[in-house]
């Protein structure tokens, strides 16, 4: 900025300087950077990385003994002189000085040092440092009126604390520069903001999802069992005090109890995971088994159960589920520029996926949409290329396997069938809902920052119930065509709650499918509310722009 600053305005300055040889370069990459809006370093880090520059640099050398010895003999060479000249001029002049500013470390305001007592977990809480230069802060807060705690209530887009990307709607403000702001009015703590001048160094306190089940009482290692605080996969907790590094504090949200328990820190969670694993490997094999008894006229999508099992990414200590026992979330607002966010359906086999998924479709075809998948066989009367199927070669679907560009794949009477990612984001793009029912393994495939996938878990009532609504529905397996399910029902709903005890971590809401009617409207009110209200995500899923 300052070199840009300095007389560099492409528009101004362009055909004088143009004269002078090499700025051109110089113009063209500062103005196309500049009219890009970044930030000064990284403004200063793209001029520098630019091949012009480097080149300059590396003939920079070559100047200095060109011009020791022309002081010694008192006869510059042509070159000499040529970068002599150059490299006088007051852009470069203030290029190198900016550069040698930057490199020394030679800029307003320095950044405090993070507290000694900074927490060894880093994860528990954050400490977030802003660069406030006299700007507001860009957020707002509100107390809770039971507890008295201050939590961020919104981000202001745009603002200090939006760009920086670090403080969310929902962060408990624990310290702002040292000053505790538990059980102050929030008159006060506005006044600390607002007084804040070069930086603020804020403590928040972080809510995580719980990934995996924890029971005090089944745990010899805990300080005091009847302060540890049992959860489940999928729970959320407000991590409220992590000043021991192996056991935090924790509440449970949305919770009644004002009072905090004990939980085991994300490292000891881990090394207990790991013991566990290594005594007990069998125990945490968290592989679902497939019911074996169906295939739908879907079985195209469905992978063989042999590359399930490879492919199953549950079996080994360095999972997802065993690598992060606490998954940090913020909540998040669609805005309404945005891409809709994916909808994945996920039940048993039989439960109803895909007849729902027909159904929402059916009933409101301008807003949501299934992707078009693609095939290897050859297309039919009446069908249209890209409409029913995208019609590919088998070269062109391996080249497309191999590139992973599949969420699933599978083979029926010898040819291929696949869902490729990009016709999920064709969906997308066309501002409609992409609904999908996939296997529960291909969510963690799915589970991106660009998709922000919204998973609703559609679960099987009792068999009693089954045996009731499902007295008429047919189905078709690989082995006998439309045949009636009636048999299957325990099997069925056995493998539902497989499903539901391995997977709830990565479920958003859980439908029950009984009346197909209900199922069908619960469906829609809450894919709207996935779409229109605030939701919890993974903190890594959130961009600046993207926050609340
Ligand atoms: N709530 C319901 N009441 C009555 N019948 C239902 C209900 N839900 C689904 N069915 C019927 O059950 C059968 C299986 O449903 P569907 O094909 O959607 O299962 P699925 O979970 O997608 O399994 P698959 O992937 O094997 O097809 C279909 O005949 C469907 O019409």
């Amino acid at each position: 900025k300052d070199v840009f600053d300095r007389g560099i305005n492409p528009a101004t300055k362009k055909k004088k300087i143009k004269n002078e040889g090499l700025q051109l370069h110089v113009v063209e990459d500062v103005g196309e950077a500049v009219s890009r809006n970044i930030s000064g370093a990284q403004l200063l880090h793209e001029l520098l990385s630019a091949p012009w520059l480097r080149a300059l640099l590396k003939v920079f050398h070559k100047f200095f003994v060109d011009a020791m010895h022309w002081t010694r003999a008192n006869c510059p060479s042509p070159d000499a002189l040529e970068l002599y000249n150059l490299l006088s001029s007051p852009h470069i002049q203030a290029l190198l000085s900016s550069h040698d500013s930057v490199a020394q470390c030679d800029y307003l305001p320095i950044l405090p040092p993070l507290p000694d007592e900074l927490p060894e977990d880093e994860e528990a809480m954050r400490i977030v440092c802003l660069v406030k230069n006299n700007q507001p802060l860009g957020a707002t807060i509100r107390r809770d009126e039971e507890t008295g705690d201050i939590y961020i209530a919104r981000v202001i887009h745009g603002g200090l604390a939006d760009r920086s990307g670090l403080l969310h709607p929902g962060d408990l403000l624990v310290e702002v520069n040292g000053n505790s702001v538990l059980g102050l009015e929030p008159e006060k703590v506005i006044h600390i903001l607002v007084g804040l001048q070069d930086k603020g160094l804020f403590m928040v306190s972080v809510y995580m999802r719980a990934m995996v089940d924890y029971y005090p009482l089944q745990d010899s290692s805990i300080p005091c069992p009847d302060a540890g605080m049992a959860f489940s996969r999928g729970d959320l907790l407000e991590v409220v005090d992590q000043s021991d590094a192996q056991w935090w504090q924790a509440r449970k949200v949305p919770c009644g109890a004002s009072f905090a328990g004990l939980i085991p820190s994300a490292s000891t969670l881990r090394s207990k995971q790991r013991e566990q694993w290594w005594c007990h490997p069998s125990q945490v094999h968290t592989c679902i088994r497939p019911s074996g008894f169906r295939r739908s006229f879907r079985l195209w999508r469905r992978t063989s159960y042999k590359r399930r099992r490879q492919s199953c990414t549950s079996c080994t200590p360095s999972t997802n589920a065993l690598a992060t026992p606490y998954e940090e979330v913020a909540l998040y607002q669609r805005l309404p520029q945005e891409n809709h966010r994916l909808i994945i359906l996920i039940g048993a086999s039989g439960v109803g996926v895909n007849e729902l998924r027909k159904r929402l479709i059916k009933l409101n075809p301008s807003t949501f949409q299934g992707p078009v998948p693609h095939t290897t066989r050859p297309m039919r009367d009446g069908e249209q290329a890209g409409r029913e199927y995208h019609f590919v070669t088998k070269e062109l679907f391996e080249y497309m396997v191999c590139n992973h560009r599949f969420v699933e794949y599978g083979e029926s009477k010898g040819h291929l069938y696949g869902t490729s990612i990009d016709a999920i984001h064709d969906v997308l793009k066309r501002g409609r809902m992409c609904i999908i029912d996939v296997e529960p393994p291909s969510i963690h495939f799915l589970r991106s920052r660009t998709l922000k996938p919204y998973v609703i878990f559609i679960k099987a009532p009792g068999p009693e119930c089954l045996r009731q609504s499902r007295r008429n529905a047919r189905i078709i397996t690989g082995y006998a065509v439309n045949r009636a399910f009636t048999d299957d029902f325990l099997e069925l709903e056995e493998m539902s709650q497989l499903i539901e005890a391995k997977c709830k971590q990565y479920f958003d809401s859980v439908v029950v499918n009984d009346d197909l009617q209900d199922a069908c409207m619960q469906l829609c009110s809450i894919i709207q509310q996935a779409q229109n209200e605030p939701q919890w995500i993974p903190v890594c899923w959130l961009t600046s722009s993207q926050q609340m």
